[in-house]
């Protein structure tokens, strides 16, 4: 069964500090954190992290993800690859709560050399406290799936 308050996070070498606030920021409000790294500074490359992330959650074992580049484009773009996926990157607290409202995303990307730890904390708060509203939005997420084939 997909433990409801499960997220996986993920990032490159561009968001390590960043994504690692995160998680500790979320397992204080009792989320269960599965941080699938990497946890070293070396260069890497994002698509495979992005990738690797959005599985866990394609798969069912997260209900939803956190993922991070630099600038949250790269890493966002590898993750909507996956089918099943719909992952938005967010600079604002209005995206981020919109984005689970009104088009059901499952992932958040962030961009570490975009924003700030105390403005990406409270995108992500946004992001896990804001519910699917359904109706309207249903049909034109199911139109989103639909494109998948
Ligand atoms: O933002 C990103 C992708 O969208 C990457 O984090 C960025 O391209 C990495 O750059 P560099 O290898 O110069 O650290």
């Amino acid at each position: 069964m997909t433990h409801p308050k499960r997220i996986v996070l993920s990032s490159d070498h561009a968001a390590i500090d960043l994504r690692q606030a995160i998680a500790r920021h979320l397992a204080g409000q009792g989320w269960d954190v599965v941080d699938i790294g990497p946890t070293t500074p070396e260069s890497t490359h994002y698509p495979k992290h992005g990738e690797a992330a959005a599985r866990q959650v394609a798969s069912g074992d997260c209900p939803l993800g956190i993922i991070l580049c630099g600038t949250g484009q790269g890493i966002m773009m590898a993750a909507n690859k996956v089918k099943g996926i719909r992952c938005g990157v967010c600079s604002d607290t209005f995206s981020a709560r919109m984005i689970r409202q009104h088009n059901d995303a499952n992932m958040l990307s962030l961009g570490a050399r975009v924003i700030g730890e105390g403005l990406a904390l409270d995108i992500v708060d946004a992001f896990v406290n804001a519910e699917f509203e359904g109706g309207r939005h249903a049909t034109r997420v199911d139109m989103i799936t639909a494109i998948e084939g």
